[in-house]
């Protein structure tokens, strides 16, 4: 892990923290003030950076790369719970509700997480209402893709497969030309994230690439030409 000290590279943190999407309209002095204590740091793939029931201090805004929420089922087997990439922020929960984390959060590809003092983040929350708002739409994002996925639980295996494409598309996609562009995720991890066995996942993905559905421009991404396609196949 490469920590980039203050003294390095001051400007570049600052400008990178703040410009995360939760301070987008909130007050400059109050940006300025809340982002003062903020540490960014650079995480290799598949590091730790959250356990679950550790006692944390920190709040964390992804400013490049992506995490997975992980827990572990009764049987001992791991469960995604979500991946989340740049734009947004995790390890709100515990300090709000001043009880131990929820869940593990391990990076998926090489990360950029700024770091900031929980206390900080809490009392942003109580002073500023924009930014109450901003943590109330994220959770009721959450809620929204959670309802959505118990919603496709019993539905067949081609409709939970779109249904994480649309849903990595719609937090973390990015529009170009060709379409929405998200990230060419493991097939392990969206077998993961979807509860369908990874064969299963290999095979709907290579039924829509023949489709046209989803194309790949690169190793590391996938498009999705048409959301609305894709959108169409779930029952
Ligand atoms: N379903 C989920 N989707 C996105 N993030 C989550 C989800 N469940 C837990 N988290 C994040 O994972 C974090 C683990 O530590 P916390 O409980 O402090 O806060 C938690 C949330 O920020």
């Amino acid at each position: 892990m490469v920590e980039r000290h203050k003294s390095r590279g001051e400007l570049n943190q600052r400008e990178l923290i703040k410009s995360a999407p939760f301070f987008e309209g909130l007050p400059e002095e109050i940006v300025e003030r809340t982002t003062a204590q903020v540490v960014v740091r650079e995480h290799p793939s598949n590091q730790v950076i959250l356990l679950e029931n550790d006692w944390g201090s920190s709040v964390y805004f992804i400013l490049e790369g992506w995490v997975k929420i992980r827990t572990y089922n009764l049987d001992g087997k791991e469960v995604t719970l979500n991946i989340i990439g740049k734009g947004e922020l995790f390890g709100e929960m515990a300090p709000l509700e001043e009880v131990p984390r929820s869940t593990d959060v391990i990076t998926l590809a090489p990360t950029t997480i700024g770091n900031m003092p929980a206390s900080d983040f809490v009392n942003l929350i109580h002073t500023e209402p924009k930014a109450g708002i901003r943590l109330a739409q994220l959770m009721a994002r959450r809620l929204r893709q959670v309802n959505r996925r118990l919603r496709l639980r019993e539905s067949d295996s081609t409709s939970r497969v779109a249904d994480i494409l649309l849903f990595l598309a719609d937090g973390q996609g990015t529009k170009t030309a060709e379409g929405v562009e998200i990230p060419n995720l493991p097939h392990r991890e969206l077998s993961s994230l979807s509860g369908l066995a990874r064969e299963t996942v290999t095979r709907v993905l290579s039924k829509l690439e023949k489709k046209k559905l989803i194309v790949r421009p690169d190793r590391d991404t996938l498009c999705i030409p048409d959301l609305g396609a894709l959108e169409r196949l779930m029952v």
